[in-house]
């Protein structure tokens, strides 16, 4: 049975698809066998994988709005053990759409049971907002991988966020769980980003993944290239990073360390 995870930060621009395509390639070349779902209506999940989700027939879309199998709208990729579900554009009007459907918030749960059984992880990117879409996510996983970018201001909206998973804990999905979290952006030579990885530690108290994922413009760079940085410049300090972070991950999970 797969782990579902949702890459979430309801905040703009912290780094949750990077980290969404980054981790999951390097957990995929780790031997795990990966399904990355993009419910984003960006998409940008989607095209760092090197998929043009204008060209995909059936996408999660389809899967939640027009009751496709799921199974129909899984794509292989060359990338080892990653199979994608992409976005759409079209995704956007969901949220409205959603609001007056039958069991509204377990949608994405109902549609992904059938192929928990294949996949060793489950990762889900979210867009940046409190929608229905976020709800569906929060409400069909095990957990949630926090992204939080190393800029002043790095806390906002954390309380928010929080709060939003209690929230779905007492009401949807009382098995949610804080999977991790992780600083992205860092800047070593920078006081204010050695400053935001303690004030993030203190908040967040043993959650905090050890490995920090630097800025570094190759993970910026990879996905104009359509693939993860690991398939990029596998050398590059950023998918250095993701791999420690994949293996530190993995550690955790299965309680190695
Ligand atoms: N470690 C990094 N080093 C350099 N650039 C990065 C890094 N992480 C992310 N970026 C860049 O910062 C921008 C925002 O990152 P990303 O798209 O991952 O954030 P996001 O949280 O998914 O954004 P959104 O909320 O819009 O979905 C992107 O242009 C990305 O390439
Ligand atoms: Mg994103």
């Amino acid at each position: 049975m797969s782990k579902v995870i949702a890459v979430f930060n309801q905040k703009g621009g912290v780094g949750k698809t990077t980290t969404n395509v980054n981790l999951s390639a390097s957990i995929g070349k780790i031997g795990k066998k990966v399904l990355v779902l993009d419910l984003d209506p960006q998409g940008n999940s989607t095209s760092g994988y090197g998929i043009n989700k204008n060209e995909v027939e059936s996408t999660i879309y389809e899967v939640m709005l027009d009751g496709v199998e799921i199974k129909e709208a899984i794509l292989k990729t060359e990338f080892e053990n990653i199979d994608v579900v992409a976005s759409a554009t079209e995704l956007s009007g969901a949220e409205i759409e959603l609001t007056s459907m039958e069991n509204r918030e377990f949608i994405l749960k109902n549609a992904i049971e059938s192929v928990r059984q294949e996949y060793d992880y489950i990762f889900i990117d979210c867009p940046p907002s409190l929608g229905m879409l976020t709800i569906n996510c929060l409400t069909a996983v095990d957990s949630v991988l926090i992204p939080i970018q190393c800029e002043y201001y790095a806390l906002e909206g954390v309380s928010q966020l929080m709060e939003t998973i209690k929230l779905v804990k007492s009401r949807l999905n009382p098995n949610i769980d804080i999977q991790g979290v992780v600083l992205s952006m860092f800047d070593g030579r920078a006081n204010l980003s050695i400053q935001v990885v303690e004030e993030v530690k203190k908040y967040f108290k043993g959650s905090v993944y050890t490995t920090l994922i630097p800025r570094n413009v190759r993970l910026a760079e990879a996905p104009s290239h359509g693939k993860p940085a690991l398939y990029y410049d596998a050398r590059c300090k950023g998918a250095e990073a993701y791999m420690e972070l994949a293996e530190e991950f993995i550690d955790l999970e299965e309680d190695i360390i």
